[in-house]
């Protein structure tokens, strides 16, 4: 029977690091095809998987749970006829609910094929998230049958146990991985992210679905709570038969490893000032940064509050870029850095391939204060993803 695997988890917790151990590993036998919601307007991750023998359907520009669900839906069910796969893949936007993206394939009729529900959270900034983009990363712990801990290679003691605290605090029940993956054995990894479970469905709401992604009749339907700025909805497909090729990770951390309190992200590097501004211009949303361990005081505060419905274009902006530029590496490395660390606004996210003043190849990767820069193949094109919370995208496109 075909089996359905979400693999969810915030921006950069490492859904794409895990996908690809499973297709090297784990799924190589398998006749797997992946769809991929990425938030921004390029994609980066089909380039990253492209040395992997599998389909990749790219649902961009939308999400999942309420523009696409439509699309979503006939994706699916073209997918399982032209190919008719053992296994699918859904890697959800990290800003994507997976709540929402269970809703979506159960109207789809597929329920009983979904096989797993999985979560990855970073071991080092579950708490920062936890507290800033609550809504979000708790929906999706909240959701998974299996939550694994990325980084746990690099975090520290302390830290994992936080995470996990963090974790059980809105999941009972999870199967919880704090064993890098890659000290796991094929075997024990799918064991732990594989589990067909009588309640996997458990405490979510599956009462209101929309037949087989139909039109909405519902004028109060979450589905309508549409996008402030439409993007056109495209779906792309990309075959990519190549050959297996051992892809080498060259993992910089040139973050301080040791400085492991990481809820002391760029988020909370706000001076007195910009925290009051924040408070009281919100207009709606109060999505705001707390900039330290303080209770908040604010009752309206969304902190209080990890339940109600923002779309992810209502909370983050995101910058999508194609690019012939050359870079040079080291001027490019001190720009990232500067905006892992704030200078910028609140940059959640940002990866990118590029070539460099060198003419060789490189992959960016940015999180809250962590830059790394690795060998990549060439592309037919360069291309960068920035994501954040009230930056100005305009100046993001100059820096670079
Ligand atoms: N040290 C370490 N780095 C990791 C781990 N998992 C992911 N990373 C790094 O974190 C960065 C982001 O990982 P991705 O796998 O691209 O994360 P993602 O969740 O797919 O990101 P988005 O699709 O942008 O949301 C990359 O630089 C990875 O190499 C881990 O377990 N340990």
């Amino acid at each position: 029977m075909l089996k359905i695997d979400i693999i969810s988890g915030f921006l950069g917790a490492g859904k794409t690091t895990f996908i690809e151990r499973l297709l090297k590993t784990n799924l190589k036998n398998e006749k797997v095809v992946l769809i991929e919601n990425e938030y921004g307007e390029v994609s980066v991750d089909t380039d990253i998987l492209k040395d992997t023998k599998i389909e990749i359907r790219e649902l961009s520009q939308g999400c999942i749970c309420c523009s696409l669900v439509g699309d979503f839906s006939k994706s699916l069910k073209t997918i399982i006829d032209t190919y008719n796969p053992d296994r699918i893949l859904i890697e959800p936007s990290g800003v994507g609910k997976l709540s929402d993206i269970i809703k979506a394939v159960a109207e789809t009729g597929l329920q009983e094929n979904v096989n797993s529900l999985v979560c990855l959270v970073d071991a080092k900034k579950a708490k920062m998230y936890e507290r800033n983009f609550g809504e979000f990363f708790v929906d999706q712990i909240e959701s998974a049958h299996t939550v694994i801990l990325s980084r746990t290679d690099v975090a520290k003691d302390e830290v994992i146990e936080t995470a996990v605290e963090i974790v059980r605090k809105h999941n009972e029940k999870a199967v919880i991985v704090t064993t890098p993956i890659n000290n796991l054995s094929d075997e024990d990894l799918i064991k732990a992210y594989e589990g067909v479970h009588e309640d996997l469905f458990e405490g979510i709401d599956l009462d209101h679905l929309h037949e087989n992604g139909e039109e909405c009749d519902d004028p109060n339907c979450c589905c309508h709570h549409h996008h402030h700025h439409d993007h056109e909805e495209d779906e792309h497909e990309h075959h990519h038969h190549h050959e297996e090729e051992e892809h080498e990770h060259h993992h910089h951390h040139d973050h301080d490893d040791d400085d492991d309190d990481d809820d002391e992200c760029c988020c909370h590097h706000h001076d007195e000032e910009h925290h009051h501004h924040d408070h009281h211009e919100e207009e709606e949303c109060s999505c705001h940064h707390h900039h330290d361990d303080e209770e908040c005081d604010d009752p309206n505060c969304s902190c209080h509050d990890h339940h109600h419905h923002h779309h992810a274009d209502e909370v983050f902006q995101s910058l999508g870029i194609e690019t012939v530029k050359k870079y040079d590496i080291t001027a490019l490395k001190a720009l990232l850095d500067k905006m892992a660390e704030g200078e910028y606004g609140i940059i959640v996210r940002s990866k990118g391939i590029i070539e460099g003043t060198d003419s060789k190849w490189y992959v960016f990767n940015l999180t809250p204060e962590e830059v790394t820069i690795e060998p990549s193949k060439a592309i037919p094109m360069g291309k960068i993803v920035v994501i954040g919370s009230k930056i100005d995208t305009e100046v993001i496109r100059k820096l670079f």
